[in-house]
């Protein structure tokens, strides 16, 4: 009984006390940002404590709104001072856990950066702030008839899809977050703040010192946060033509998109979706397509080839004997397409409410996929798993999104055994074990396999010199 009532007072002081440092911690802030910007209420740490997925939240002592590169700097600075973690939040949409706080301390939101600073459309780029939207970004620069085509299902900030290195349905044609930043401001852990390619750099190419650029993108918050990026743009096409064509089998699927990318067709979107997604589609979608595997598909170019490029695409599906190949020209129709598309995530989950998804995201060499999505289909069987797939097959990208019971510890934990068994596979047949959602806590134990003692010494070597107190998103990556 005198055990449990000490626990029992240990617990409570221990709660007071960092009840008590949380205020002091949020005093300071408010000293330093301002009272607006600063929240320490249940409400918005608990909606900072996790991302989409199932991965258990954690919640930051306080939320700062950063609202400019100095605030963010002074952030960071005092928290070095302090060894207080800091946790960059931009829209939360991420599926690896990067945004949990399984140390407390800081959130930095950087939602309320949410300035296009500048656009050189006869350069084709452009300089945000960290928080502007994906949606946002095309929104603001629909007049010039250029684009951001990297397209994340969620409208993810483009701070957040940098430190990701995400990508999407587009990545096929214009490329991944990888390739299309050209120079990014970055508040490093002693509050320092650099320019990755050079102090005003936004050329096209560069060999000029070592890439710091690409150390930052897919950083996932560990090494530096990302407050402003330079992107690239590309043309919004004269000609675009969507079609979807459904397959006898799944290899068919597959290998005809093998074949579209031999044949060198400048696909803009070819989209694999399993006869179960197909049905989580239709139902939460209201599309009425024929429960089958299906491609999505879409072709951007010019009034005078785009007919052409969709003929060799049908031609090509046809002899891997597509069931029917169905072009949708019209806007809407489009629009209806990719919408399903980009909610598929929503749509599987839909399948079975108050089930959660756990999402896997490997991706392999072109000639590999079809192997490893009937591994993938297989094994689910074999568990008896339900797990729509999707796929950016045009990339060798594609995820099971395997529903589960949040609230059943044993279904959870196969799950995992599943997704690890699949990245396991994808490592087997030279792949990675995530094409673009990133490590975050999920993925942490596969990073050996992928890298090797001596790789991930490398990198635990770049993380200490950058970051040599561990106050950047600890607990992530590596
Ligand atoms: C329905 C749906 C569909 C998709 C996806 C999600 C959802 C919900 N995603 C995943 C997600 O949208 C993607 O990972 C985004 O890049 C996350 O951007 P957020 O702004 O939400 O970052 P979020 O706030 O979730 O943070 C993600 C990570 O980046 C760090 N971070 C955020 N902002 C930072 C900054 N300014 N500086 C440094 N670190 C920062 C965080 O600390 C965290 O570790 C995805 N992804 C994808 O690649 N392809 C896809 O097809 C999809 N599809
Ligand atoms: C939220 C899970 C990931 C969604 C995704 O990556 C996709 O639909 O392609
Ligand atoms: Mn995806």
């Amino acid at each position: 009984m005198n055990i449990i009532k000490s626990t029992k007072v240990l617990f409570l002081y221990k709660f007071m006390q960092r009840y008590a440092s949380s205020q002091a911690l949020a005093t300071d802030l408010k000293s330093i940002v301002g009272n607006d910007n600063v929240a320490t209420s249940t409400a918005v740490r608990e909606q900072h404590s996790h991302d989409e997925s199932y991965h258990p939240g954690h919640k930051p002592d306080v939320v700062v709104f950063a609202q400019s590169t100095d605030h963010v700097s002074k952030i960071v600075k005092y928290c070095a001072s302090k060894r207080v973690p800091v946790i960059p939040f931009g829209t939360g949409t991420g599926v690896e856990g990067g945004v949990t706080a399984p140390q407390g301390g800081v959130c930095l939101d950087l939602s309320r950066m949410d300035k296009v600073l500048s656009i050189n459309a006869e350069d084709f780029d452009c300089t945000v702030q960290a928080g502007v939207t994906r949606n946002a970004l095309n929104t603001y620069i629909r007049d010039t008839g250029l684009q951001f085509p990297i397209d994340p299902g969620a409208n993810a900030s483009l701070g957040g899809m940098c430190a990701t290195s995400a990508s999407g349905t587009m990545a096929v044609r214009y490329g991944t977050m990888r390739e299309n930043v050209m120079n990014l401001e970055v508040v490093l852990a002693d509050g320092s703040i650099i320019k990755t390619a050079g102090l005003k750099g936004r050329s096209r190419k560069t060999s000029s010192g070592y890439n710091l650029t690409n150390l930052f993108v897919g950083q996932e918050g560990t090494l530096g946060i990302i407050t402003e990026a330079t992107l690239k743009l590309h043309a919004i096409p004269e000609a675009v033509l969507a079609a979807v064509a459904p397959f006898k089998d799944l290899q068919g699927a597959v290998n005809a998109t093998v074949a579209i990318m031999q044949s060198g067709l400048p696909v803009a979107r070819i989209e694999f979706l399993d006869e179960n997604m197909v049905d989580a589609c239709n139902r939460f979608s209201k599309l009425n397509l024929d429960i089958a595997p299906t491609l999505f598909l879409e072709f951007h170019g010019s009034n005078s080839n785009i007919e052409a490029q969709g003929q060799i695409a049908e031609e090509t599906c046809k002899s891997y004997e597509c069931l029917q190949f169905a072009f949708a020209t019209d806007v809407d129709k489009r629009a209806e397409l990719w919408k399903a598309r980009h909610n598929a995530w929503y749509a599987a989950q839909a399948l079975k409410p108050g089930s959660k998804g756990y999402s896997t995201d490997v991706c392999v060499p072109i000639s590999a996929l079809s192997g490893i999505v009937t591994f993938a289909k297989d094994e689910l069987k074999r568990l008896n798993l339900l797990g729509p797939i999707v796929g950016h097959v045009g990339d060798g990208n594609f995820h099971v999104f395997v529903i589960v019971d949040p609230t059943n510890p044993k279904e959870i934990e196969l799950v995992h055994q599943y997704s690890m068994a699949l990245a396991k596979e994808a490592l087997r047949v030279s792949g990675t074990v995530t094409g673009e959602h990133g490590i975050g806590v999920g993925k942490k134990k596969l990073l050996i396999d992928e890298f090797g003692a001596a790789g991930i010494n490398t990198m635990k070597a770049i993380k200490q010199a950058l970051d040599p107190m561990n106050i950047l998103n600890p607990g992530k990556v590596l």
